[in-house]
């Protein structure tokens, strides 16, 4: 997994024409790495339960394997459906990526729809910045044109948490 990170960490800093370790160093030597292995029973009331309440991440981003489709991102007022691709990893960004992004990368809404037929497994893996470690927008993504929208800030899936459990969402809180 820290090789799948490094790759995307690097990857995304040079489709931003940054210099390729410029995430990696802000997310720090001690990352965190969490998986969370997510089991959906089947649900005779899809039409009224939901396997997992729409949420964002705090995470920086986080990798999902799922095996079958349940997970939806919300886009324009719209739910839309994440296919399944075997043997593929889907990255999802979570709220200190749009952070050091200064915006650009999107940490979306998303929830998990439940099935009738069918149990639903997915894992996730949190990759997180490194405890006590000051992340904010990445220098050369604020200028004139793109203003900084983000402050510094730390531990921020601390307060991400307490927003989550009142079904709030936590980025409002690292605007400038
Ligand atoms: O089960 C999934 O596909 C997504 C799980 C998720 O969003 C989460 O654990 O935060
Ligand atoms: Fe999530």
């Amino acid at each position: 997994m820290r090789m799948v990170t490094k790759l995307v960490s690097k990857s995304m800093a040079k489709s931003l024409h940054l210099e390729e370790n410029c995430f990696l160093e802000q997310f720090g030597e001690g990352a965190a790495l969490q998986a969370r292995f997510n089991y959906y029973p089947c649900c005779q009331r899809p039409d009224s339960v939901l396997g997992l309440k729409p949420h964002s991440d705090g995470t920086g981003y986080t990798i999902i394997l799922q095996d079958i489709e349940g997970l939806q991102i919300l886009q324009n007022q719209q739910w839309l459906t994440v296919p399944t691709v075997p043997n593929a990893l889907f990255i999802l960004m979570g709220d200190q990526m749009e952070i050091m992004t200064n915006g650009i990368f999107k940490s979306p809404v998303h929830r998990v729809i439940t099935n009738k037929e069918k149990v639903r497994t997915s894992i996730a893996v949190f990759y997180t910045p490194e405890k006590n470690k000051e992340i904010g927008p990445q220098d050369g993504l604020v200028n004139e044109e793109r203003p900084r929208l983000f402050k510094h800030v730390k531990d921020y899936e601390i307060i991400h948490w307490e927003h989550y459990q009142r079904g709030m969402r936590a980025l409002h809180t690292a605007q400038v």
